[in-house]
């Protein structure tokens, strides 16, 4: 299973979500407002006290009905205004801040289009979904609620302490006692809840990733009789998840613990202070009765400390991963100036006819009469190892050269792990070559636009993918424009069994297209490669599900589609070689011979090995 890279050891919470203000800065406004709103109905709920002891102290003391009703009018119209002020708060922010993460996961989604084929194959899958979703889910949550009442309650207790210091100061600073002890278990808190948070987000990944490849796997985990291990397997990670998720809670119960419990004692002892100062009467009752319930107004703001700083922790944490996924860098857009390895042209090809024999040194004659501007699809002097290769192994593809000539066909044998895959990948620009350059018509791919190269270059894999859509819009993906092309396509890849779908072409097809046999995907994915008509195909072993009837009908149609089409076609059978003009064989990471077909059999043992159907079980890994 791919791994995703080790997050940085230490981070600021702060600087970390400071990263949120550019998605944030749009609706900073209203949440500006909403937080004023919330501090004001936090206020008011503060002076509900100093009502109760203008009643204990006045209307109550002197016996007097009329002013009972009168204060319990006044509590009721504050409470209501409370309540108000802090539904409106809400309806403030809920629209905006879905909005918010509306943004974010397009954005996220948007730049997981643009990252390289190898970041995709780094990344599990259930790490970036599980982004997608609960973090960002996460992250909303935050924005609606810690990050506007770690605010609001920040100035609750402060306001709320300023009375009780007014009211009567010994009292208030029995009550400020605790405040340092708080202070330092928040501290402690914060860090120990950073750590967890962290882990159990990943174990929330890597358990999406189990339950991903156990749906997408479903068919080999029922025919190898799996679904022991795999339940085993699940249940390890969600068991190591909830190991995760209980020393959460055990963290945050500690902090609870001390956060209620110390203002508790502090209320306890400041009442039975206040009692002896009233029985004394150095105190009013009122007096008593406004600050115990100052003190008692102030618990929910100071007991919802710990779930606000554990959630921040967790919207950190979300930020922190939402942002490595943002930084990656996207695929390199046009390559401005000079290519990166240095360019052969024209017959200057000194290894090919060294590796090649006759065939290649013709080839090599042939093309020095050829203009400058070669035309066609070339290879120059490439090579290419995977990123994630260490630098001092061999490189899978090494010092390429080869020359596909306009309108020609050329197929490409090898040994299984050879290369070809690679190679044909490198065209669509799936993957950068490490050195040397590939050129269409002459035109360096790395200096052309994304959209440039995809629209003249036209690609079909051994493992045809599918979308959850119409049969016809799988197809036109490749471009094309309507019913003509899409008919035509279909012909050619001998696909017409769609017309015969039950809503024919517009019949849509399951999730990776599963609900079809393998031939039937590979022939719409063909289908797909040829509908925009390109330039340029590239064409990775695409008959390999079909019966030989099938292939030999498909064959006959794709001849006349490649008359004037440039092709590089991956192949393992003669049949699929026989399709082509030529032939070019790669060994090692080189091409090592290139001619036709029969000129091959002839001239390369290697090749006529591959052809024969032998077991080339001595052919493999031969880099
Ligand atoms: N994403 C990757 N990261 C690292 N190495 C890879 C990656 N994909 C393929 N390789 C390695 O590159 C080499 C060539 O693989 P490739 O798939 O191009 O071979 P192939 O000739 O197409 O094989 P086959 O005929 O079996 O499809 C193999 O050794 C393979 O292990």
């Amino acid at each position: 299973m791919p791994t995703t890279p080790s997050p940085p050891e230490s981070r600021s919470a702060v600087r970390t979500l400071l990263r949120l203000w550019p998605y944030v800065r749009p609706v900073r406004a209203r949440l500006l407002t909403a937080a004023l709103i919330a501090i004001l109905a936090s206020c008011i709920g503060l002076v509900i006290p100093l009502v109760l002891k203008w009643m204990v102290d006045g209307p109550i003391a002197d016996r007097d009905p009329a002013g009972v009703w009168l204060g319990a009018l006044y509590l009721l119209l504050l409470g209501l205004a409370e309540a108000l002020l802090f539904g409106f708060r809400r309806w403030l922010v809920a629209r905006p801040l879905s909005h918010v993460e509306a943004e974010m996961r397009a954005d996220l989604y948007r730049h997981l289009q643009r990252l390289p084929v190898a970041f995709h194959d780094r990344w599990p899958s259930g790490q970036l979904l599980s982004r997608a979703t609960t973090d960002l889910m996460l992250l909303r949550m935050f924005l609606a609620f810690p990050l506007t009442f770690l605010l609001v309650n920040g100035v609750t207790i402060l306001v709320g302490v300023i009375i009780m210091l007014v009211q009567d100061w010994t009292l208030g600073l029995v009550i400020l006692v605790p405040a340092v002890p708080v202070l330092i278990t928040c501290v402690v808190f914060e860090k120990r809840y950073s750590g967890a948070a962290r882990r159990a987000q990943d174990q929330v990944g890597d358990l999406t990733t189990v339950v991903e490849e156990s749906v997408l796997g479903i068919r080999i985990i029922k025919g190898f009789g799996r679904h022991r291990s795999q339940a085993q397997a699940f249940r390890e990670l969600s068991g190591r998840l909830r190991g995760t998720e209980l020393h959460k809670a055990r963290l945050l119960a500690t902090i609870l613990g001390v956060i209620v419990t110390l203002p508790e004692l502090a209320i306890g002892a400041a009442l039975v202070l206040g009692a002896v100062q009233v029985a004394d009467g150095s105190l009013s009752a009122g007096t008593l009765v406004a600050f115990l319930s100052t003190a008692l107004a102030l618990r929910w703001p100071v007991d919802s400390i710990g779930f606000l700083l554990a959630m921040s922790q967790e919207a950190a944490t979300a930020t922190e991963r939402y942002f490595e996924v943002m930084d990656a860098e996207p695929e390199s857009g046009v390559r401005g100036g000079t290519s990166r390895g240095p360019a052969l042209r024209g017959a200057a090809a000194p290894t090919r006819a060294a590796h090649g024999g006759t065939s290649q040194a013709l080839q090599a004659l042939e093309e020095a009469r050829m203009p400058a501007v070669a035309s066609g699809l070339r290879f120059e002097n490439v090579s290419f190892r995977y990123p994630d290769d260490p630098s001092d192994s061999l490189p899978v593809l090494h010092r390429i050269d080869l020359h596909i000539r306009p309108g020609e066909s050329l197929a490409l044998v090898g040994a299984t792990g050879s290369g070809k895959t690679t190679l044909t990948a490198l065209v669509p620009r799936l993957h950068e070559v490490t050195e040397g350059r590939i050129t269409l018509n002459g035109a360096d791919i790395a200096e052309m636009s994304r959209e440039e190269l995809r629209s003249r270059v036209a690609v079909a894999f051994e493992e045809p993918t599918l979308f959850s859509a119409s049969v016809g819009e799988n197809v036109l993906m490749g471009g094309g424009t309507g019913e003509e092309d899409l008919g035509r396509a279909l012909a050619v890849a001998q696909a017409d069994f769609a017309h015969a779908l039950p809503q024919g072409v517009d019949t849509q097809v399951g999730e990776q297209g599963l609900s079809l046999s393998g031939g039937q995907r590979q022939r719409l994915a063909l289908a797909r490669a040829v509908v925009g008509r390109p330039d340029f195909l590239v064409l990775d072993d695409p008959l390999s599900a079909l019966d030989v009837h099938t292939e030999a009908a498909v064959e006959a149609a794709l001849r006349r589609v490649l008359a004037d089409t440039t092709a590089l076609i991956v192949a393992h059978r003669p049949s699929t070689v026989l399709l082509a003009d030529r032939v070019a064989l790669l060994s090692g990471g080189r091409i090592t011979a290139v001619g036709t077909h029969h000129e091959l059999l002839r001239t390369s043992p290697e090749y006529a090995h591959l052809m024969s159907g032998a077991p080339a079980g001595e052919q493999e890994d031969q880099r």
